[in-house]
């Protein structure tokens, strides 16, 4: 048997397709056969075909095999040939044209048998009429097959549509629009779906409508939404279904966030979400209270560690290290584009050491955000394994349900008139107030807690404890007015927020967008203040973009504005502006009060030496060493007290005397530092 006969075996009963194929056909001089017609004897009915088992009419094609698929027809081209199913009066001519192939030839000659049982299947004169019923039929099926397939593909559309969600990948899991289907697709335990409820989501937020049914089919995702919409519940969701119960397996499932606040509360929707499935949650509060309680063999009690890159990088630093991560299955990073930055306030370096301690075979990764950062769509792109791109809404917007305002104060001073002002016109607490630093969040701290209203701080100066503390008392209530810097502004869920006030202009449209997503969460409405000065012109234009997008009017200059360079970007985004103390005494009259001070104490102390010589003459020389003495003694003594406060206190306090008088002296230098 030569390679023909070999071919023809092979390819018999099987159509080559002259649509497709047809230039190959003509370069290989293969031309359609023209079906033989043989008797429809009761013999060759009977003849048997191992290759061959037609259920409907067929046509007798060569099957191309093997030949790369280029140079393939248009649509147009396709038009002109034959279809499937076409007409018989051209294969005939095919086969009697004088340039037939050998292997042609070989089809004519060596294969009556197959020619034959082809002939009585096509002149079955009685049972053509219900083959071609039954192709109907098929194609009917196939059509109706179609049809259906293409009303669901609407009908997906139509939910992605509706929600806004935008996804870019391959093989794109179906969302969901009910957390029943999770069941009833996923076979999520029962429990979970009953923890959903008793935490009270009714309906998933489009983030989790598509995030979650990717996370389940094990896709790495990059998932960006906005503030407020549930992406923690996005993650979590699939992370508990793929973990099914907890075991001794070590660590399976790491998230980390950005700060500790944030950590704390990812780890308690955890809790809150894997309510009855016993599964051991690590947040990590003092690394040096891990390493004493748990050790490194912490690794194998838990199954899901929270924590912030910091602290678990100092746990990951010994050889060996502190905590394994070799059997993490899920590698979720919370406010991705934040842990990204590189620098000081990022945290690219102790990602990179995470990464590779995270080596297990099986990790998947995903990354979570309410903003969109070019260079973390890039990693993904490279590093993740088939990413999803999952976007809610337009990129890097603020939540539509958040009533944005600008107000223009003049200057600093106008600053605290005009957070006076509102709070005089009455606030509805809980109010979250931002500012650029943590010095200028004490200094605001000290005007607006003798205003009688219950106002608090938090800022990286501030104890564990402390921090814990407030944010408590928030959460409860008790403290209506929260001033903080950026350690606040991202992913934190206080629920119920009504009003954010930047008191400071944020320094990028993106640390903005998560100062005042603080507020309007989960669907809810809320308020939004941003007190600007002449000095902050350089974010103006791009914050006004921001309010733009998000249907709040803005007025046409801000837009007009010219666009800073990125130089001028990035050097804001690195160091915020220089601003006036915050103060409503200006530091003009501090010092000058200051001094009108000093220069009283020292008359006075004057007077009051004279005033002793002039009692008692004759013990003048004793009492005055006595005196330089106790005042050496003295000054020395407030210098212990309050020397890691200022050096000017020694300036100050020499003439005092009196544990009373030293008391005194400490207002003073308050006011002075
Ligand atoms: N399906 C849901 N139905 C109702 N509320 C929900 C749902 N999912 C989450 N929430 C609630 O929405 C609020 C915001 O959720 P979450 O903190 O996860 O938002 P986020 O998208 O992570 O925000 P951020 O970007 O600020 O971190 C939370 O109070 C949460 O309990």
């Amino acid at each position: 048997m030569d390679g023909y006969d070999f071919f023809r075996m092979l390819g018999a009963g099987a159509r080559f397709d002259f649509k497709r194929f047809q230039r190959d056909a003509e370069v290989l001089k293969i031309k359609r056969p023209t079906p033989v017609v043989v008797n429809d004897t009761k013999e060759n009915q009977e003849k048997p075909t191992p290759l061959l088992q037609p259920s409907r009419k067929r046509k007798v094609e060569c099957h191309q095999i093997d030949k790369p698929k280029k140079n393939r027809v248009s649509d147009d081209e396709s038009n002109d040939s034959d279809n499937d199913y076409g007409d018989e009066s051209e294969e005939s001519s095919c086969e009697s044209g004088s340039s037939q192939s050998d292997m042609e030839d070989g089809l004519n000659q060596d294969s009556d048998n197959e020619l034959q049982i082809l002939g009585n299947i096509r002149d079955k004169g009685d049972d053509s009429e219900k083959t071609t019923t039954k192709v109907k039929k098929k194609e009917k099926k196939i059509l109706t097959a179609e049809k259906l397939a293409t009303i669901k593909q609407e009908e997906i559309n139509h939910v992605r549509n509706q929600h806004r969600i935008h996804v870019y990948g391959t093989d794109i899991p179906v969302p969901i629009v009910t957390f029943e289907e999770l069941s009833s697709q996923y076979k999520l335990n029962p429990q979970i779906i009953k923890n959903i409820k008793a935490v009270g989501y009714q309906i998933p937020t489009p983030i989790q409508m598509q995030a979650i049914p990717a996370m389940l089919h094990r896709r790495e995702v990059m998932a960006c939404a906005p503030t407020g919409s549930g992406k923690t519940a996005a993650f979590i969701l699939p992370i508990l279904h793929h973990l099914q119960e907890p075991r001794k397996d070590g660590l399976r499932a790491l998230v980390l966030a950005p700060t500790r606040e944030l950590a704390k509360q990812t780890y308690l929707e955890f809790q809150r979400l894997s309510e009855g499935l016993g599964f051991r949650i690590l947040y990590i509060n003092k690394t040096s209270s891990f390493v004493n309680k748990s050790g490194a063999k912490a690794s194998r009690k838990f199954d899901i560690l929270v924590s912030t890159p910091n602290r678990l990088v100092y746990l990951l630093k010994p050889n060996p290290p502190l905590i394994k991560l070799s059997s993490v299955q899920w590698l979720v990073v919370d406010e991705s584009d934040k842990l990204f930055e590189e620098g000081k306030t990022g945290f690219r370096d102790q990602l990179a050491a995470i990464y590779k301690a995270c080596d297990g075979h099986s990790v998947r990764r995903a990354m979570f955000s309410a903003t969109f950062a070019y260079d973390v769509e890039e990693w993904c792109k490279l590093h993740l394994d088939n990413v999803l791109q999952i976007y809610i809404g337009a990129r890097n917007t603020a939540t539509s349900t958040i009533e944005q305002k600008l107000l223009f104060v003049g200057s600093e001073s106008g600053k605290l008139l005009a957070i006076r002002d509102i709070i005089r016109q009455g606030i509805q607490p809980p109010v979250l107030v931002f500012v650029q630093s943590k010095e200028r969040a004490k200094e605001l701290f000290h005007e607006l807690i003798y205003d009688g209203i219950n106002v608090d701080v938090i800022h990286s100066d501030r104890t564990q404890l402390q921090r814990d503390n407030v944010v408590k008392s928030f959460r409860a209530g008790k403290i209506w007015i929260l001033i903080c810097t950026d350690m606040m502004g991202r992913g934190i869920d206080f629920k119920g927020v009504n009003l954010v006030i930047n008191y400071d202009f944020p320094n990028s449209a993106i640390s903005y967008i998560h100062r005042i997503g603080r507020t309007g969460r989960a669907g809810r409405p809320g308020q939004a203040t941003t007190f600007f000065t002449e000095n902050d012109v350089t974010n103006l234009r791009s914050i006004a973009n921001v309010m733009k997008e998000a249907g709040c009017p803005i007025p046409e200059y801000m837009l007009a504005i010219k666009k800073p360079t990125m130089k001028a970007r990035k050097k804001l985004a690195k160091r915020a502006p220089q601003r006036d103390r915050i103060s409503t005494v200006p530091l003009y009259d501090l010092e000058k009060a200051n001094k009108r001070r000093k220069m009283i104490q020292n008359q006075k102390q004057r007077q009051k030496l004279v005033q002793e010589r002039k009692e008692s003459p004759r013990s003048e020389a004793a009492n005055s060493s006595a005196t330089i003495t106790t005042a050496k003694q003295e000054e020395n003594s407030i210098t212990d007290v309050e020397s890691t406060v200022s050096p000017q206190m020694n300036i100050n306090s020499t003439p005092v005397k009196t544990k009373k008088n030293k008391r005194a002296v400490r207002p003073d230098f308050h006011k002075e530092s």
